[in-house]
Parts: structure tokens; sequence; C-alpha cells
């Protein structure tokens, strides 16, 4: 029998809705992943409502967390960390240091981090400290990096003039570390207005993708953090990279239809879930070079 995969997965919780680890566990698991959730953060909602209550967690807390797990001989069991909102530089250190640790026991483990830096038009801005630390720390020890445009642009240091542009961006990456960069959402002069599209770019080549854009009264939020989930769950699962794109980009699009058809605000997860495993829209991603 097929052993299933283990992942640890460090980011926040919301106690009401979906957004960190309140939206990527339930689907993880729905694919077939056993998920150990660490909560950076607790909160009652995510902080696009503007205002919410809760605490975040002491950074000492997540390498203790790591070796209370060790300490139950457990550790070795973990293929793969995702990290993804971090409050603050020595809480994205305190994951390092876990993931290094994982690596030791499990050196195929695989670590992916979503450099969440938030939109400023969301109301969401990490400190300078966390943006510098994901690109000059955990960009070189990840295994797969998923930035959305705003995110690439600030680990480029500047903005897009074309898709070609946003593909030689994401290959720069590539040579910080990263076997893998997925930008889960590209903007760039030039593109279709009708279309949401992803980018996936690996050493043995890249891959575009387009969905169709839907419309929403106010933009849900989560999406990033259920994409980059969705991805290294079936990675874990066997998937190509390639293969792993392509069945992201379909659940998610599946769980956007849901919550549209719903009208909801918050992703409609639990309604969506055999959507989310079994997809029943498929979008091919197409190869592009320079
Ligand atoms: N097919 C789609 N149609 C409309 N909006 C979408 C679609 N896919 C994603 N979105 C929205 O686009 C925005 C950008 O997503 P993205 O940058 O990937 O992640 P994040 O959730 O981290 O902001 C999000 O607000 C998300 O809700
Ligand atoms: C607590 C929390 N975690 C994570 C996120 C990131 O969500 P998204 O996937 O939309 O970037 C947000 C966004 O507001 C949030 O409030
Ligand atoms: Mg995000």
């Amino acid at each position: 029998m097929k052993r299933t995969p283990h992942l640890l997965a460090i980011q926040s919780h919301v106690v009401f809705g979906h957004a960190g680890n309140s939206a990527a566990v339930f689907p993880m698991q729905r694919v077939g992943v056993n998920v150990w959730p660490l909560n950076t953060v607790q909160f009652s909602n995510h902080t696009q409502y503007g205002q919410w209550a809760g605490e975040v967690l002491a950074p000492q807390q997540i390498p203790a967390l790591v070796e209370g797990i060790a300490a139950i001989g457990e550790l070795g069991n973990c293929d793969a960390v995702l990290s993804g909102y971090l409050g603050s530089a020595a809480q994205g250190r305190a994951i390092l240091t876990g993931v290094a640790r994982i690596k030791a026991i499990n050196p195929k483990a695989l670590y992916l981090c979503d450099p969440v830096m938030g939109h400023a038009e969301k109301g969401c801005i990490v400190p300078q400290e966390v943006s510098d630390f994901l690109l000059e720390e955990a960009a070189a020890m990840a295994d797969f990096l998923c930035p959305n445009q705003l995110e690439l642009d600030s680990f480029a240091g500047r903005k897009p003039q074309s898709l070609f542009d946003c593909l030689g961006m994401a290959r720069a990456l590539l040579a910080r570390g990263p076997k893998a960069v997925l930008v889960k959402h590209l903007d760039y002069p030039g593109k279709l207005p009708d279309g949401f599209e992803m980018l996936l770019v690996t050493a043995d080549g890249s891959w575009h993708l387009r969905r169709p854009l839907l419309a929403f009264p106010r933009q849900p939020v989560g999406v990033g953090d259920l994409t980059s989930g969705l991805f290294l769950a079936r990675v874990l699962l066997g998937d190509s990279l390639l293969a792993a794109f392509e069945f992201t980009a379909a659940a998610v699009h599946e769980v956007l239809l849901e919550t549209q058809a719903c009208a909801s605000y918050e992703l409609e997860l639990v309604r969506a879930q055999d959507r989310i495993a079994h997809p029943r829209v498929r979008f091919e991603a197409t190869p592009i070079g320079l």
C-alpha cells in the first residue's frame, strides 16, 4: 500500500472563514495528505475584514513544537514543510531552523515557501524586514517558491513590461536556489482582461496557464494559500511539477466557481470538496520560452 505523505504546514489560522491554514489544511487532507498544522497566528477572522481579535505565536514556540514531534520519534516522517504568512522575520528564522532540523533527519523533505507580502490595496503589508528575510534567507532554502505578481515584483525590485519579462523575473529567482517557482497570479502590460494567469518555471522548462477570470463583488481571500497548499500536496502524492500545476489550477477554479455560485465572500471549501479532489474542469499549461 502506498504511504500517505505527511506535511508540516506553518501559517496563520482563522477561527471563522478561510485564510492561511484555514484555507489550505482541509483541501490538502481532502486530496490525501496527512497535515500537521502549526498556526503562526490565531485570529478570529482574516485581516481583510479590517478588524480581528487574537494573538501571534511567540517565535520560540515554532522550534519547540518541532522538537516535541522529534521527541516522540515522528519528525523523520515529515515529507514537506509549507510556510505562509509570517508575523515577523524572527518567526521566519524559526521556521528555517525547523526546516533545517527536518532536512537533517529526512534529506528528501521538501520546503515550499509562499512569500506572503500582502497587497497594498488589500490593506495588508508585511514589514520590510519580512520582505528582506524572504528574499535573502527563505528563498535560498526553499525547494519551491510561490509568489504572486506583487511578490515577484518585490523580489525583482521592479514591475514587468511583458509576459516574457515575468518569465525572466521568475527565472532569476531559480538562481537563488529553488527547484521551481510558481507565480500564482500574473499581471503585466498587455495581459488579456478576461483571464487569470499563472506561470511555472523549473530547470527543465517553463509553462504558462490561463483560466477564466471570475467576477466577485469582493475578492475572496485565501486563494493564494489554497494554491500553494494544493500544489505541494499533489507533488507529495507523486505528480510531476507540471501535473501538480495543472491540477492546482483546476481545483482552485472549482472552489471559486462554487464560491461564486453561493455568492459567498469566504471560500466554499466544504461544499467544493468533491470538486477539489476530482476537478471537472481541466486547464492545459503551454510551454513558454525566452
Ligand atoms: N479565476 C479567478 N477569478 C477571479 N479572481 C480570482 C481568480 N483566481 C484568483 N482570484 C483572486 O485573485 C487575487 C489574487 O490571487 P493571488 O495573487 O494568487 O493570491 P492571494 O490570494 O495571495 O492574493 C485573489 O484576490 C483571488 O481571490
Ligand atoms: C490571517 C491571514 N492569513 C493569510 C492571508 C493571506 O491570504 P491570501 O491567500 O489571500 O493572500 C490573509 C489575508 O488577508 C490573512 O488575513
Ligand atoms: Mg497570498
